[in-house]
């Protein structure tokens, strides 16, 4: 018999609960037809631990993450808490939680379904053959840097740093190529070294690193200039390595190529096999609580995680045909349906994807 992994269930705000209990009925039945074993086990995270308990990651939430083989997480956040102070939001949450795991490196495919092309905003035509990865750079950059206020000589002033050094740099370069490795061989790294230090640095790094990967060839690419040529050719991308906030851009900008941000998957990773798994999307406050969300993007992070932590590849597979089926036989949620008055629910295409999962 398989032996039992543990996942930490994160559920969050807003789709994030909606999203999340398809997400768990995959697991289930992935188990009835695999044979794979899950110990599912639920925490408080952002702005319903607030509420509950003070704080955005409670101690005994991080504690149960971290004895946890993976965690499954929804989406934080929401108007409610859009006024607290730092400290009380549950995106700080977010981020404490990637940094307090060591997720460093933020994979982000953006892969477009044939038939979901008509879903884009983009002309067909451009959107042929898309298959790209974000590889985010998630636990430095101004996200982490110093933040703070101070009077200035026109008043009040607001201060974020950004900071990278050269160990950060590395490993993520090192992960990115390595992922090239195994796609078709090409890297783009993003950055603005024509202006900011920590991209010159970025840029010098990932340079020095690509020595060690002769096979991949490497292109370097401004983030202006990146997100212009997403939208113009992006075909041509393979895999992009940025650091962390030009990635979550890029990333958000890359979903609107595969028709919706409610397609997008990721995984956080560390140095290790274990990781966190959550859709791109963030707790859509204005579709919370109708039951309209398209949980596809925490379906395909199912799939990631069996992928690249537990390694069920067969499972992964098997996911990934059924989402497919389902989208080929013309089930759309509203953020993807052409004719919005034949879109379903989210139940409704959870249980659509359950149903189409087979050896
Ligand atoms: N990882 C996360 O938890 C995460 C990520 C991004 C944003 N957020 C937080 O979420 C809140 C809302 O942020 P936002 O509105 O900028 O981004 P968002 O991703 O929540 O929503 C952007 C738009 O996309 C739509 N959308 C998102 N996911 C969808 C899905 N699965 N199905 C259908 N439509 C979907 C929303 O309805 C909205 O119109 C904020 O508090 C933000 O900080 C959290
Ligand atoms: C909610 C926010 C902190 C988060 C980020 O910026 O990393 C989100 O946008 C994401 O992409 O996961
Ligand atoms: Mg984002």
């Amino acid at each position: 018999m398989a032996d039992v992994k543990k996942i930490a269930v994160i559920a969050g705000d807003g789709i994030g609960p909606e999203v999340i209990a398809e997400a768990e009925k995959v697991l289930k039945k992935t188990e009835e037809i695999f044979g794979y074993r899950f110990e599912t086990e639920h925490g408080l995270f952002g702005g319903i631990a607030i509420d509950e308990t003070g704080t955005p990651l409670p101690q005994n939430t991080l504690e149960l993450c971290k004895k946890a083989d993976a965690v499954l997480l929804g989406a934080v956040g929401g108007p409610k808490w859009d006024n607290n102070p730092k400290e009380l939001r549950p995106e700080t949450g977010l981020l404490g939680i990637r940094k307090e795991l060591g997720l460093f490196s933020n994979i982000r495919p953006a892969v477009i379904f044939d038939c979901l092309k008509d879903a884009s905003t983009l002309k067909p035509e451009v959107l042929e053959g898309t298959d790209l990865i974000v590889v985010r750079e998630l636990t430095g950059g101004i996200y982490f840097g110093e933040k703070f206020r101070r009077e200035g000589a026109h008043g009040e002033e607001a201060v974020d740093t950004c900071v990278y050094n050269v160990q950060e740099i590395e490993r993520i370069a090192r992960q990115a190529f390595e992922i090239a490795r195994t796609r078709s061989k090409r890297l783009a790294s993003v950055d603005k070294a024509n202006v900011l230090e920590t991209s010159r640095l970025w840029r010098e790094t990932v340079i020095r690193i690509s020595a060690d990967y002769p096979d991949v060839e490497l292109e370097h690419i401004l983030v202006d200039n990146c997100a212009m040529q997403l939208l113009r050719r992006p075909s041509s991308f393979d895999v992009i390595v940025t650091e962390n906030m030009f990635g979550d851009i890029l990333s958000d900008e890359a979903a609107m190529l595969t028709g919706s941000i409610g397609m997008l998957s990721s995984a956080s990773l560390g140095e290790g096999a274990f990781g966190l798994y959550e859709p791109v999307h963030g707790s859509a406050p204005d579709i919370a609580g109708q039951g309209i969300s398209n949980p596809i993007a925490t379906v395909l992070s199912v799939a990631l995680m069996f992928r690249l932590t537990f390694g069920y590849h067969d499972a992964a597979e098997a996911i990934e045909r059924a989402v497919k089926e389902v989208l080929d036989a013309g089930h759309r949620t509203g953020d993807i349906a052409v004719d919005k008055s034949k879109a379903i629910g989210t139940t409704a295409m959870g249980d659509l994807i359950v149903n189409a999962i087979r050896k």
